[in-house]
């Protein structure tokens, strides 16, 4: 599901355009997450948390190594093969990312359009996770509009809306009272129940404490200790393999859907390829096409009913 093999990752020195690289942000790391499984992701401030998780969604290459996720080697992978991987992927930013010019409603349906989903399918599906993050009412509103708190789960709806086989949350309880945070919690681990691979890096010792999961340590960019994560790419999952199915490309992917992935990319494409080691790969057969859009295909997602039963019992 998730593979690092001896990665190293440098940011640009003196700023992007500027032909220079800081020192390695991550230095050495190997570890493999299996499918459905649950990872706490821990550190100091700087450690390289945030760094780990922008390679899992793909907003980053490794300068050194391999990173592999849902099947896609990331590092010579040619841009066109990331979209469809980034599409199963949901993320919780540490800083939000919410789109502020577009309501609260459209930020939360954003996953679920990218995907294909039909506009008169995805209205239940968002409603309802507006209203289980509590924020039905404010649907219209736009994210400046509101608190830190409420974009943060503004954001995770939107993280989750679309049942990502692979979630990554940075932070995700920075912004939210304990209350709220026990409720995230319950969410986290009723869809990694389902099936999906839940990577979370958090300096919350409470909710760790909440749910013992293997975790992995990161001390100024390298891998310290391994609770239980790296030696468990041995053990199959015993989750169903397509938990949750591919989501259909979009017929045609409009502009404004594009520019809204580019908004979620720390770097944008001019920026996207730090250098590596290796060349990519040369121009050639695309070795990561676009899934075929079958015709009349049933929506390739289910409502929300077992999500919301694992959160009335909590
Ligand atoms: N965009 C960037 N440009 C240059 N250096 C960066 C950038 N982002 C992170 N770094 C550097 O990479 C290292 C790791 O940062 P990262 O944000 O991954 O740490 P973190 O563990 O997530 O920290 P925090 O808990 O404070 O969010 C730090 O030394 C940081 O200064």
């Amino acid at each position: 599901m998730v593979r690092f093999e001896a990665v190293g990752l440098r940011y640009p020195g003196g700023g992007p355009h500027t032909g220079s690289w800081g020192p390695e942000a991550l230095v050495d790391v190997t570890f493999a997450l299996p499918q459905g499984s649950f990872t706490w992701l821990l550190g100091p401030s700087g450690a390289g948390k945030s760094s780990v998780l922008r390679l899992m969604h793909l907003a980053l290459r490794p300068t050194r190594g391999e990173v592999e996720v849902l099947g896609l080697r990331t590092s010579r992978a040619r841009r066109a093969a990331l979209a469809p991987v980034r599409r199963r992927v949901g993320v919780v930013f540490q800083d939000f990312r919410l789109l502020p010019y577009l309501s609260v409603f459209d930020n939360v349906a954003l996953p679920l359009r990218l995907a294909g989903r039909p506009e008169a399918s995805l209205r239940a599906d968002v409603t309802e996770m507006l209203r289980w993050v509590g924020l039905a009412g404010r649907a219209e509103a736009l994210p400046p509009e509101l608190s830190g708190g409420e974009q943060q789960r503004i954001a995770i709806a939107r993280a989750v809306v679309h049942r990502p086989a692979l979630l990554v949350a940075d932070e995700p309880t920075g912004n939210l009272d304990s209350h709220q945070a026990r409720r995230l919690l319950a969410l986290l681990r009723e869809m990694n129940r389902l099936g999906t691979t839940v990577v979370v890096a958090t300096h919350d010792e409470d909710l760790v404490s909440r749910f013992p999961a293997p975790s992995l340590l990161l001390h100024d960019g390298r891998l310290h200790d391994v609770d239980g994560a790296r030696g468990v790419e041995e053990v199959p999952s015993e989750r169903p393999d397509q938990a949750w199915p591919e989501p259909r490309a979009p017929a045609a992917e409009p502009e404004a859907v594009a520019a809204a992935e580019d908004a979620q990319d720390d770097w944008p494409e001019e920026r996207f390829a730090p250098p590596h080691e290796a060349p990519p790969d040369p121009a050639g057969e695309d070795p990561f096409p676009e899934p075929p859009v079958r015709a009349n295909r049933a929506p390739p997602y289910g409502r929300l009913p077992s999500i919301r039963r694992g959160l009335r019992r909590e």
